[in-house]
């Protein structure tokens, strides 16, 4: 006589906990209308600046990550007034990033544990996303950030006029296809390993549709079938053996992207391995490639910086009341003062078209 049927799958879920569908948060925290016209106009800027018809610099700076909204917030109020004094020259979008991919292991961001704590309160995570989304491009402010959970742009891509492929992702036939359907430009990082071949291959897949297993605005799982990004472009961030930010590698990235019938256009993460992780480096970045975008690299189209209310960084303490206002707790980030006192001096030295900054 056969046995009990021995339990084959699901033997290492531990539980299982249904999600509100993306439809219904949206409905919750509606897209204003002020976030609406943000949205618009920063995606045809951007757009512009990728390909050539608006000569600004796109710059995408914030927080390494964002662990408080109201802090998200506060940071922005700061930051829509330094768009103002640096848009003849520099288009900026926030940095505003929810997610974070990690080497080991570490806090994944707001959606994923928004409390800080390892509770994994994904459902306040998005809401939480969400609505500093709304609240910060209703001040007018564009934003941009990572993506990488497949399922997370149905709750907020919405809101988006930037997003980007980290490093860890870039690799992955998931991102890639993803990428191929969102709404918004996306830049693909080269790998930790420094291969900026990698990215060019998922800009080469990313703009070309794509049909795979997702799920709808309802949260049913479907068939996705997209029109490719033709809005892909490449991040340079440095990878293991060092930075990878100098004219040498620029140039060479706009050949490889050229031959591959792509966007010649390249955006310099600061940070990172360009900055040795040392967040004081960041200037250093910023300087080299104003430079080089004055004297004809005509490639260097955007920066990315890592910047926060106050500098560097903190790690999670046990107590969270002692958190220090406005410090990181992900990558260190630069003080919204050298911020401001960086863009202002990018600003100038671009208008007067010097090279010496
Ligand atoms: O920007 C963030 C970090 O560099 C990324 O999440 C990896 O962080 P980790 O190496 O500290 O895990
Ligand atoms: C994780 C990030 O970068 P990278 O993928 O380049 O490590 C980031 O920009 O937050």
């Amino acid at each position: 006589m056969a046995g009990p049927i021995e339990k084959t799958s699901d033997l290492r879920i531990a539980s299982v906990e249904a999600l509100t569908p993306p439809s219904r948060l949206i409905e919750e925290i509606p897209i204003t209308a002020q976030s609406v016209a943000t949205v618009v106009e920063s995606r045809g800027v951007i757009q512009d600046i990728l390909t050539g018809r608006d000569r600004r610099l796109l710059g995408v700076v914030g927080p390494c990550s964002i662990h408080d909204p109201e802090l998200g917030l506060e940071y922005a109020r700061h930051f829509a007034e330094l768009r103002k004094e640096v848009e003849q020259e520099i288009y900026l979008v926030m940095r505003v990033y929810f997610e974070k991919p990690r080497t080991k292991l570490g806090w994944r961001g707001l959606i994923l544990d928004p409390h800080l704590n390892g509770s994994y309160d994904i459902q306040t995570g998005l809401r939480l996303a969400r609505k500093l989304l709304v609240d910060i491009t209703s001040l007018g402010i564009p934003t941009g950030s990572e993506m990488l959970d497949p399922i997370v742009p149905q709750y907020i891509d919405d809101l988006l006029s930037w997003g980007a492929i980290g490093a860890r992702t870039t690799e992955s036939q998931t991102h890639r296809e993803m990428a191929s359907g969102l709404s918004m430009p996306i830049g693909f990082k080269n790998g930790t390993d420094g291969n900026i071949e990698t990215a060019v291959n998922a800009m080469a897949s990313s703009c070309k549709p794509h049909r795979f297993i997702g799920i709808d605005i309802h949260g049913n799982t479907c068939v996705l079938a997209t029109r490719g990004n033709e809005l892909s472009h490449l991040i340079l961030r440095g990878g293991n053996q060092g930075p990878n930010y100098y004219r040498e590698q620029v140039e060479r990235s706009g050949q490889l992207l050229r031959q591959a019938g792509l966007l010649d256009r390249v955006m310099v993460d600061c940070s990172h391995a360009n900055s040795g992780k040392d967040h004081t480096r960041q200037r250093l970045v910023l300087e080299d490639i104003l430079r080089q975008r004055l004297s004809g690299v005509h490639e260097i189209t955007g920066f990315m910086l890592e910047s926060n209310i106050h500098e560097g960084r903190q790690a999670i303490p046990e107590n969270l009341d002692q958190l220090k206002h406005g410090v990181s707790i992900t990558d260190a980030c630069i003080s919204l003062d050298e911020t401001r006192q960086l863009l202002l001096s990018a600003r100038d030295l671009l208008a007067s078209g010097s090279t010496g900054f």
